[in-house]
């Protein structure tokens, strides 16, 4: 990560915000384009009991939201009785961010104390098999910028976050993703697939050949963010999940007239709100009564 933010800048932003909330979270939500990002009536935000609202250029060394209509918060509350912090809105490189400035805010959350990150997303759909709207747990990532050299780690490593060199064979973590499963299930909520997800800087969203060499090399679903932050979250030991709700069918033939569009990315967020906030509400409850499994 860049030396522009040093550990004590984010210490600074975590005594900041901990100065303010009267609990301590143990989970992280980063609620992207599919979860409110962008809206707040059925936002997995609103719903959070004891809020305490950040409004990003309100606090100490965060970037600030650029997307049109992003609310840009960072929300401390409960939810289901379960301490949580969300991110309603992330930062994302198309905004012109660098990748360690895009994913600055999970290291602040690791220093408020979370063990667990949830990484949510909207992403387009490559494998034949889902449906608009359908779910994917992230099982794993191809970390395509990261093939040119695009890394939130890139530049000189302060071991207080994490070790230079870091293992990402085990980054999404097993057991959350039985968990999320059973979750799910439990809940009759229908089908839920698993699956790769890939991150693309944006904004435009891709060509038939992109999504046709994608799918070729194992990607099920594509978006413009989480690849980073998963791998932030990893350096400094936080136990991920992360889903993406499919908001598009990505098309990889030249008759297929649709065309992928921001709208039709919230709209469908907000037609599967519900679903996905009683998701992590039960999630959230139930790694709390677990006693926060996973790799630490
Ligand atoms: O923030 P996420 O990754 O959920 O949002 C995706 C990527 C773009 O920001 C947006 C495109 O519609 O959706
Ligand atoms: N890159 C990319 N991001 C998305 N976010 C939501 N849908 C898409 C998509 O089709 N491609």
């Amino acid at each position: 990560m860049s030396t522009e933010y040093t550990y004590e800048h984010l210490a600074e932003t975590a005594k900041y915000l901990l100065e303010r909330v009267p609990f301590r979270p143990k989970i992280g939500i980063i609620c992207g384009s599919g979860m409110g990002a962008y809206w707040n009536e059925g936002s997995l935000a609103e719903a959070l009991t004891d809020k305490v609202v950040f409004p990003y250029n309100q606090i100490p060394h965060f970037p600030e939201s650029t997307v049109e209509g992003h609310a840009g918060q960072l929300v401390f509350g409960y939810l289901m009785g379960v301490e949580v912090v969300c991110m309603k809105g992330r930062f994302h490189h198309y905004e012109g961010y660098p990748l360690w400035k895009c994913s600055m805010p999970v290291r602040v959350m690791k220093l408020v104390g979370i063990s667990h990150l949830i990484a949510t997303n909207a992403a387009g759909g490559l494998n034949p098999k889902y449906k608009v709207g359908d779910v994917m747990l992230v099982n794993d990532h191809i970390n395509l910028m990261g093939f040119s050299g695009n890394n939130p780690l890139h530049g000189p490593n302060d071991e207080r976050f994490g070790p230079r060199f870091l293992p990402m064979n085990r980054a999404y973590d097993k057991d959350l993703i039985e968990l999320a499963k059973k979750v799910w299930d439990d809940l009759k909520l229908g089908p839920i697939h698993e699956g790769v997800y890939t991150c693309l800087g944006g904004p435009n969203f891709e060509t038939v050949a992109e999504l046709k060499m994608l799918q070729m090399v194992g990607v099920d679903a594509v978006g413009m963010s989480t690849v980073h932050e998963v791998i932030t979250a990893r350096h400094c030991d936080l136990t991920v999940l992360a889903f993406s709700l499919i908001t598009n069918f990505c098309a990889t033939n030249y008759e297929n007239q649709s065309e992928a569009n921001h709208e039709e990315v919230m709209d469908v967020g907000k037609m599967r709100q519900d679903t996905l906030a009683t998701f992590v509400q039960n999630l959230v409850l139930r790694i709390k009564k677990l006693g926060y499994p996973g790799i630490k």
